[in-house]
């Protein structure tokens, strides 16, 4: 049966790209708002409360206020904000999650769309956390670069109008809204240290966590750790684990696509890694991962409209 989707926000960076993914879908119907009523509340109401799946691409408190202007108890949301991604009553839509984290979103009505960076981080760390072998108090930290819509609108004008574009670290004071949901569903105790910059390409990310083998309590070996990644997303036909001798990883390996690459990078001889996820910050990261989402939570085929 053809299902009707609200995409709230659809002007936006992350809008425009679901709009794209799920163009001449025959199963969708896509109710869409003229220029001048995207905004109006009263419209946004009716759209919303006509559609059985509604996905906001809407900053945090404009999210929160869609919410609200749900008056039926049909319509089933995907949150791309950060606004739900913790929140009670909210499953976090990454189906690679967990084994069985796919059926928990298939019968959800609230799924939260993960962050970016979160994507990748969550990626290489749950499944060592859930296999033991990074201790649930370890230490962990979290290097990333991002492309420059990242920042949406604002930072896509700001960053194509600035004299300088080079790499600029951000996040400096260790409260950006992402470490909550990256401890929160990799099972740590802590939060990481998450150090995050943004560079002169439009999309397309980097999320590295470097390890310190030789001091985890097993000293896992290189081929361990890749072995249960391997083994976390097997015949994933979205998360893929590349083999990590390589000299250096492209920021554009997966930009343009909703694909994410793991590596497990190091020097064996001093029980060093390197852990690498390439991922494109408005695929896998954003609207990919909405789609998704999407199919999942409508029973559809999970990969459809996907760039694969
Ligand atoms: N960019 C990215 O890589 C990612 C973004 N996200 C998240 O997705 C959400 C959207 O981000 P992004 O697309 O980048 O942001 P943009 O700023 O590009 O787009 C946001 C859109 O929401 C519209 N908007 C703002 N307030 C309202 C409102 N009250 N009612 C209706 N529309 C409104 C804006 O209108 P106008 O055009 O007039 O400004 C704009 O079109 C954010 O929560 C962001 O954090 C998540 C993952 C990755
Ligand atoms: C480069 C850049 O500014 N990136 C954004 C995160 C983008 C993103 O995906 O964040 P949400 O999913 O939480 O919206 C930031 O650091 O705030």
């Amino acid at each position: 049966m053809t299902k009707t989707i609200f995409i709230d926000g659809g002007a936006g960076t992350t809008g425009l790209e679901i709009t794209d993914r799920l163009a001449g879908r025959a199963d969708l119907n896509i109710l869409t708002l003229a220029e001048d009523r995207r905004k109006d509340a009263g419209a946004r109401r009716e759209a919303i409360n006509d559609a059985d799946f509604v996905i906001l691409c809407l900053p945090d408190e404009a999210a929160r206020e869609a919410v609200a202007l749900i008056d039926n108890d049909r319509t089933r949301v995907v949150d791309a904000s950060t606004a739900h991604r913790t929140a009670d009553g909210w499953v976090y839509g990454l189906p690679e999650l967990e084994p069985g984290h796919a059926e928990r979103i298939a019968r959800a009505r609230y799924v939260s769309n993960p962050g970016c960076y979160p994507t990748g981080f969550l990626a290489l760390v749950r499944p060592l956390v859930r296999a033991g072998l990074i201790p649930a108090d370890w230490p962990v930290s979290v290097n990333a670069a991002s492309g420059y819509s990242g920042g949406g609108k604002a930072m896509i004008a700001e960053y194509e109008s600035a004299t300088n574009r080079a790499f600029r670290p951000y996040g400096l004071s260790l409260a950006h809204k992402h470490a909550p949901e990256m401890q929160r569903h990799s099972g740590l105790v802590h939060a990481p240290i998450f150090a995050p910059a943004v560079v002169d390409t439009y999309r397309g990310m980097v999320v590295e966590v470097p390890l310190a083998l030789h001091a985890l309590p097993g000293r896992p070996t290189l081929e361990r750790i890749a072995e249960t990644l391997g083994e976390a997303y097997a015949g994933s036909p979205i998360v893929t684990v590349a083999p990590g001798d390589i000299g250096a990883v492209n920021i554009e390996e997966n930009a343009g696509t909703d694909r994410m690459t793991l590596r497990v990078c190091g020097n064996a001889a001093t029980g060093q890694a390197r852990l690498i996820a390439t991922l494109d910050n408005l695929g896998k990261g954003a609207g990919g991962a909405a789609v998704q989402n999407l199919n999942i939570m409508a029973g559809l085929d999970p990969t459809a409209g996907l760039v694969l």
